[in-house]
């Protein structure tokens, strides 16, 4: 896999003037700036540069580590610095002129209609992927994002793309990490958890168990109980008719659970079955295709949608707004994608589901409340390096929609942090989100308020799984090594059972 660009940089006068320092910081960049971060031999290289009279014009290549356009920000710093201190000449800008990705493929890419992709050329066994970006679409990982895209295509077959957006909106400060394991491989080492009999499915010992519950008791100790939530309880099998109000329908099949019931309860209508496996002490799958129902929907997906069965066709009383509810009583069940997870991606989850309704500006608010705790708990009590990014709305993704939702405040902030063990460019996992959905659910359900006020909703998944990975990741399994929130909450470490 290897990117290439050619970039100009364009500088406030002639540079020539430079040429001795800029001659420098491209002679030495491939065994410093452009190195760093890359195990030995990987980082970017200089193909070739020259100067114009009002630019200084440079190609890179690069593999997976130190990627062209995070190379070339590098190679911008060195030369401003160079070049502002001694000759008062500053880079105005950047311009990508030819900037190119190309992956090992089988076949050609089904869909070519990728943002910032101008085109897409197969041939023998490589995708070329030429890209129209700018300096902004370079700083906010697009390429990377482009590459992620194309590469999850590979991997899972070119159905459709739902093309990510992602714009970075905040990023906590650097911080050093001691631990760089996969957290799931040592967990495993140690005991703490098993891998259930069904596909991403997890068995947790008293060990993990607690560190949910911890993380758990932190939501409701700084958020639930201080902002005024309240618990409910979901329904966790969902009706088509729920994802036809919620928009599920649309696109859910590829990656749901389906829940079918058996045609009857008479117990003869069954006993084939039931003689077929106490002979064969096999279960006949077949036999059973046909003595069950049509699937009644599937099981709990994105976890909000069944509550607003319970405002359904509703008028709500002003002095009832807003609603601040949430549900941690079920699991969510997802038919990931293919091949072995640890328990970042599992296909059944623990999500804790907050759901806030009320005017615009009640929903808003609300929202920025939750915000602020968040900012509280993963600086101040679980010490992570993390970021959020506005990205493609949760409701849309889900319905295999693109883009980006009709107004500016309608959308879905993903918090995500980086897995050392993933290494330096390793992707950034998703582990929980805070979306505003507009009006979406309200008119979906048919929702109305007594000033006759549109109503606005909004919803944050915490998922525990996605916070364990990310703390473990980042801080290791030893308690002694935790922040002290986390550690005080977690208290003596439960006693392990001892497999001979
Ligand atoms: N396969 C999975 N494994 C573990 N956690 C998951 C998985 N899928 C989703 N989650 C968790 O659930 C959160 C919300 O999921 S979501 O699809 O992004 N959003 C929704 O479904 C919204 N209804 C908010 O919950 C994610 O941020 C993640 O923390
Ligand atoms: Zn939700």
């Amino acid at each position: 896999m290897e990117f290439y660009l050619k970039a100009s940089l364009k500088t406030s006068a002639d540079p020539v003037v430079g040429k001795e320092d800029i001659e420098k910081i491209m002679a030495e960049a491939e065994k410093t700036i452009l190195a760093k971060g890359a195990p030995a031999g990987e980082g970017a290289k200089i193909k070739s540069w020259s100067l114009s009279d009002k630019s200084i014009d440079v190609e890179l290549m690069s593999g997976r580590y130190v990627r062209v356009h995070d190379a070339v920000m590098r190679l911008k710093k060195a030369l401003a610095e160079a070049l502002g201190k001694t000759h008062k000449i500053g880079i105005r800008g950047l311009d990508a002129e030819v900037f190119t990705i190309s992956v090992p493929a089988e076949h050609d890419l089904k869909n070519k209609k990728i943002p910032y992709v101008k085109s897409v050329d197969f041939n023998d066994g490589n995708l070329l992927l030429t890209l129209d970006v700018g300096e902004a679409e370079m700083r906010n990982q697009v390429p990377d994002r482009i590459l992620t895209l194309v590469e999850d295509k590979m991997e899972q077959g070119d159905y459709g793309a739902k093309a990510e957006h992602w714009n970075l909106l905040w990023e906590s400060e650097d911080r050093d990490f001691h631990y760089s394991e996969d957290p799931t491989e040592d967990m495993l080492k140690q005991g703490w958890l098993k891998r259930g009999a069904g596909r991403g499915q997890w068995i947790h010992g008293p060990v993990t168990t607690r560190l949910f519950r911890v993380f758990e008791q932190i939501v409701v100790d700084e958020i639930l109980a201080p902002l005024g939530y309240d618990e409910m309880i979901f329904p966790k099998m969902v009706m088509w008719d729920i994802w036809k109000h919620s928009g599920h329908a649309k696109g859910i099949y590829p990656e749901m659970y389906y829940v079918c019931p058996p045609k009857t309860r008479d117990p003869e209508y069954w006993e084939d079955v039931m003689d077929y496996y106490k002979v064969t002490h096999e279960v006949p799958v077949e036999m059973l295709k046909d003595k069950i129902g049509d699937p009644i929907g599937g099981m709990c997906y994105a976890q909000c949608p069944p509550s607003w069965g319970f405002f359904q066709g509703e008028t709500i009383a002003n002095d009832s707004l807003p609603i601040l509810i949430f549900d941690r009583s079920g699991t969510s069940h997802r038919y990931e994608s293919g091949g072995i997870h640890g328990i970042e991606r599992v296909d059944e989850f623990h999500r804790i589901e907050l759901v806030w309704l009320g005017t615009k500006e009640q929903v808003v608010e609300t929202t920025k409340l939750l915000q602020d705790r968040y900012m509280h708990i993963f600086n101040d009590l679980l010490d992570l390096k993390w970021r959020k990014a506005w990205v493609t709305p949760w409701f849309m993704a889900q319905e295999g929609i693109a883009g980006v939702a009709a107004d500016e405040v309608t959308g879905t902030t993903d918090y995500e942090a980086p897995l050392p063990y993933r290494g330096a460019e390793g992707e950034w996992l998703e582990f929980q989100n805070v979306s505003i959905n507009g009006e979406k659910y309200p008119n979906g359900f048919n929702v109305k308020s007594q000033s006759g006020e549109k109503l606005w909703s909004g919803c944050s998944g915490v998922g525990l799984e996605r916070w364990t990975a990310v703390f473990l990741a980042q801080h290791g399994l030893d308690p002694e090594k935790w922040p002290p929130e986390v550690k005080k909450r977690f208290g003596k470490m439960p006693k392990q059972v001892k497999f001979l």
